[in-house]
């Protein structure tokens, strides 16, 4: 990245902004090549101390240098963001991380057919972030490898050739962080339950997502059968797994999860073009 001239807008500076500035940062990117639109101050307080960026209050003829804009603001909110933003960018690329907002809301609100649209997650704080992506019929090559340098600074990430497989996404990997830190809370609560401290109960629980995630990675076995090498017969796991099961937890997930890819849908609906 260093070597590249590149110069990136991000509209909205919160949390999903903040990771992949961190990626860029680490990769070699300097502060003089980033725009941070970002009204809120204590938001851009932050920017400042975590990364040196001072964070304009509003959109400006700053934003034309951009080669790549970055849209992270909320979904309720992107369309009356979009406004003051498009007469600077008709010629930048548009990367949107917005849960919900299709491309064809975004491309008529900023007046271009150069939109990627993606769903990436939190880890991208720590460079372990998963991301989908979905580029228009208009996004180049060139575009395409631009859009990979900068979202592979946070982690991996993969392309889908159907938009609405995206809301299948922010369903599994885009809120999956927070199912996780769910079983987290569970299982630190029910440590407690049985005498350990909440310290060893809750280091314990995230040793054992982050040890478990990477033996999945690390293997070419299917989760079935790592699970069916976990639980031992007439076992412990056994016993875990059978109450699990009668008490539903599979369907109940699977139905959490589509009430989440439906929000998704939702969000397109309510919040993009009619
Ligand atoms: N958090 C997550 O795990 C994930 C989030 N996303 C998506 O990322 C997007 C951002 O989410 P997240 O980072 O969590 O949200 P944040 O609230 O942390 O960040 C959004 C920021 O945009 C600012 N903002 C509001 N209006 C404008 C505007 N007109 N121009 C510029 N900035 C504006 C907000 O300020 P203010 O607070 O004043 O409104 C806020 O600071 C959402 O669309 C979400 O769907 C995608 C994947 C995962
Ligand atoms: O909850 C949300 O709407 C966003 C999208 C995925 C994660 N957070």
């Amino acid at each position: 990245m260093s070597h590249n001239p590149t110069h990136i807008a991000f509209i909205g500076g919160g949390n999903m902004a903040s990771a992949i500035i961190g990626g860029l940062i680490r990769q070699g990117m300097t502060t003089a090549q980033i725009t941070v639109v970002e009204p809120f101050a204590e938001t851009a307080a932050k920017l400042h101390k975590d990364f040196g960026i001072t964070a304009l209050p509003a959109a400006g003829p700053a934003l034309a240098q951009a080669s790549l804009v970055v849209w992270a603001v909320k979904p309720q909110v992107f369309s009356e963001a979009a406004t003051p933003v498009k007469a600077h960018t008709l010629q930048a690329l548009h990367l949107s991380v917005a849960a919900g907002i299709r491309t064809d809301s975004i491309g008529s609100w900023l007046g271009t057919e150069r939109v990627v649209r993606s769903m990436p997650n939190t880890p991208a704080l720590v460079g372990q972030g998963m991301t989908a992506l979905y580029p228009c019929p208009a996004v180049t090559a060139d575009d395409k490898a631009l859009v990979e340098k900068v979202i592979g600074t946070t982690g991996q990430f993969l392309w889908v050739n159907q938009e609405s497989h995206l809301d299948a996404v922010t369903a599994l990997s885009g809120s999956g962080p927070a199912y996780v830190f769910f079983f987290l809370e569970a299982m630190t609560e029910a440590g407690v339950g049985m005498g350990l401290t909440a310290e060893q109960a809750y280091q314990l629980a995230v040793a054992t997502f982050a040890g478990a995630s990477s033996l999945a990675a690390a293997s070419s076995e299917s989760a079935e059968v790592l699970r069916q090498r976990v639980t031992s017969k007439g076992g412990t796991t056994y016993a875990a797994i059978t109450a699990m099961e009668a008490a539903g937890v599979k369907p109940a997930f699977v139905k959490a999860m589509q009430a989440a890819e439906q929000r998704a849908r939702e969000l397109g609906d309510e919040f993009g073009k009619a």
